[in-house]
């Protein structure tokens, strides 16, 4: 597949275009079918729905057939973009007219013919520790093992305690929090937007500090992505854009990008608010997290795409570039590897 450059939308080119008075008496809103994403393709529906009353919203679940699914714990990446992948054929077919998506799913290469058109106000963009025998994730005894398939929580854990063991983990986060309390993991690590989204905020035990785990690229953000060309809807998203969310997440994803973010690389990025100035930090970690290499940029909100490439050229020169090239050709930091005990 052909990819442009992820560009956002330029909504100032929108308002040059003649004001659509009439939008279409039905719009379907392209989702995956898992609970977490349904909460938020309604999230979308409502926010529509509240300055459009009269349009009638559907939501169009995107079935994923489990033989597309790889059952491999290192695939879990390209199970994600598959997901993605299928919500973008029902824009590109126009079976959809808009789709919605958690950020951090989404890949800095957007498929030709379609762009990332509004942000939802961000949500808490953190890590959350969850677990049935600790309180805090600075009480885990050593042999302790967490569960995670995120590369990027993985070194990082590793690098805050080196006496632990990362155990993978599949499955939506319902299924996750089931793993746990049958005892198969002594913790495990999920985002705080997501256990919020379903009602779950109750089984956090923590929220885990940036110094700890710095979290993924467009963590806890709504995206809304349509055709390039569908200027109706293109407009009527603009209404429900938050800027600030875009501005930040635009940052966070211009750091990933530059970085080429889509394999599995661990490395996170979190630009937030400071003084109305955009602060982003990023970190680059070796596989079992003996390498962090990590950073800060400030700078306005008008250069959200500069910050996150300056950063990343930053990082890469202050170690991530040697992170980067063990990764690629697959030697990764062998000391310390730990096998994993079964449960
Ligand atoms: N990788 C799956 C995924 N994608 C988005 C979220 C949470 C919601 C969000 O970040 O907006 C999750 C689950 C998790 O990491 O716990």
């Amino acid at each position: 597949m052909k990819y442009n450059k992820n560009k956002f939308f330029n909504f100032k080119k929108i308002d040059k275009i003649k004001q659509i008075k009439m939008f279409k008496k039905k719009i379907k809103i392209a989702t995956r079918n898992s609970p977490l994403a349904i909460i938020q393709a309604e999230y979308v529906r409502k926010k529509i729905q509240h300055i459009y009353p009269k349009i009638n919203i559907e939501l169009l679940p995107v079935i994923t057939k489990s033989n597309e699914i790889s059952k491999k714990i290192l695939n879990n990446q390209l199970n994600k973009e598959i997901f993605v992948k299928n919500l973008e054929i029902a824009l590109l077919k126009k079976d959809a007219d808009l789709a919605v998506h958690s950020v951090k799913d989404l890949s800095t290469k957007l498929p030709d013919g379609l762009i990332l058109t509004a942000i939802c106000k961000r949500d808490n963009p953190l890590d959350a520790f969850i677990s049935n025998n600790y309180k805090t994730i600075e009480s885990l005894i050593e042999g302790s093992i967490i569960g995670t398939s995120s590369p990027r929580r993985k070194s990082q854990l590793l690098n805050y305690k080196k006496n632990i063991f990362i155990k993978p983990i599949r499955g939506n986060i319902e299924t996750r929090l089931k793993l746990l309390d049958l005892g198969k993991y002594d913790a495990i690590i999920l985002a705080v937007a997501g256990l919020k989204r379903l009602g779950l905020k109750n089984r956090i035990n923590q929220i885990i500090s940036t110094n700890i785990s710095l979290p993924s690229g467009g963590q806890g953000a709504i995206g809304i992505e349509c055709l390039i060309n569908n200027y109706k809807i293109i407009s009527l998203l603009k209404k429900i854009n938050h800027k600030d969310s875009e501005i930040l997440i635009k940052a966070e994803r211009s750091f990933n990008k530059e970085l080429n973010s889509g394999c599995q690389l661990p490395i996170g990025s979190y630009a937030k608010l400071k003084n109305n100035k955009i602060c982003l930090k990023g970190i680059i970690g070796s596989i079992n997290g003996t390498y962090l290499i990590k950073g800060k940029q400030i700078g306005n909100k008008q250069q959200a795409n500069i910050i996150g490439k300056k950063l990343a050229k930053k990082i890469i020169k202050n170690g991530g570039k040697k992170i980067i090239k063990s990764f690629i050709k697959k030697k990764y930091d062998n000391i310390n590897i730990k096998t994993t005990p079964i449960r």
